[in-house]
């Protein structure tokens, strides 16, 4: 999937800012390319990437007749030189994974099921499942569960007490209720790996031509990162991947290309080893990280 950016700005519908989030972006993004884009917080990286995935659209990609045209907002989104207003939401969205910092976990269906959604029809496939899981880390979550993949974190129930005293708290049943009003509690980093594994599944529709990964790993240690992060690019495959991190290193010196953008533009682009010859912005956020591991 090959990407093309002309001249697009974009604000935000009703945003107080001063500058819009992104201005006058040119780019292209080749089929096939690992692109990682970088940037200091608020700089439109997150914004880009929603572009693409087509979340939002600049306005003269939109068919005026449909949409009231967004103030602020220009440019032309092509995806493999067809505008990509043209092609329908279903089959983008059939086209395109995303994982990003949002780790939802859908109530009333079993953490096996939330894996299972990334790809509905393979959603009873146990060994699909555990491999999708083995692959985001996840596989070590579903073990530490009494239930397995069978556990329901928030199951939507409501339990009601007939004839149970308050004050009697011998009663057989009364305990029976505490046990069943008791949620299951996952921490932040387990959550992420449910909903990377839930990626993972999707790839099994064999259409995935698109993989965009905004910081999924906020909650994720060193190692659960590196694994994850690993495992995404063993998928590649002919995928155009695009990542937005703010770590560098092992991410940016493997891409295709690096953009570099600061406050709604883009102020570089280029390898790692064409950045780091440049004496600007990538060159600058590269060296604050990598001076954290100097030792004095
Ligand atoms: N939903 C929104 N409504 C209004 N303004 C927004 C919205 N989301 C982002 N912005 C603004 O758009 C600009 C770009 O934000 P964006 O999230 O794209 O930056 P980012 O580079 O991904 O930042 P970070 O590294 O902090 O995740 C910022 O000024 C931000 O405040």
């Amino acid at each position: 999937m090959q990407f093309k950016l002309r001249n697009v700005s974009f604000a935000y519908p009703g945003s107080q800012t001063t500058k819009d989030a992104l201005r006058n972006i040119n780019l292209t993004i080749g089929s096939g390319q690992f692109v990682v884009l970088v940037g200091s917080n608020g700089s439109g990286k997150s914004t880009l990437v929603k572009l693409l995935l087509r979340l939002y659209r600049p306005s003269n990609d939109l068919d005026r007749s449909k949409y009231p045209a967004p103030v602020n907002t220009s440019g032309e989104l092509l995806m493999d030189d067809q505008p990509l207003s043209s092609y329908s939401e279903t089959s983008l969205r059939q086209s395109m994974a995303v994982l990003s910092q949002d780790n939802t976990i859908y109530p009333g269906f079993s953490l096996g099921e939330n894996i299972g959604l990334g790809f509905s029809p393979l959603i009873s496939d146990d060994k699909t499942l555990q491999d999708a899981a083995k692959k985001a880390g996840a596989k070590e979550v579903l073990e530490r569960m009494k239930e397995g993949a069978n556990t329901v974190l928030d199951p939507l129930s409501k339990f009601y007490e007939f004839n149970i005293k308050q004050q009697d708290n011998l009663h057989p049943l009364k305990k029976a209720l505490e046990e069943l009003r008791r949620p299951i509690e996952v921490s932040g980093g387990e959550k992420q790996r449910i909903v990377a594994a839930r990626t993972f599944m999707k790839f099994n529709s064999g259409n995935i031509r698109f993989l965009a990964v905004d910081e999924p790993s906020s909650a994720l240690d060193a190692e659960a990162e590196e694994f994850l992060f690993d495992n995404l690019l063993k998928e590649r495959e002919g995928k155009t991947i695009v990542f937005v991190t703010h770590r560098f290193g092992k991410l940016t010196k493997q891409a295709d290309l690096i953009v570099c953008m600061k406050e709604g533009v883009i102020v570089e682009s280029g390898t790692h080893t064409e950045l780091m010859r440049n004496d600007g912005e990538y060159k600058k956020l590269y060296n604050i990280q990598a001076s954290a591991f100097y030792t004095t």
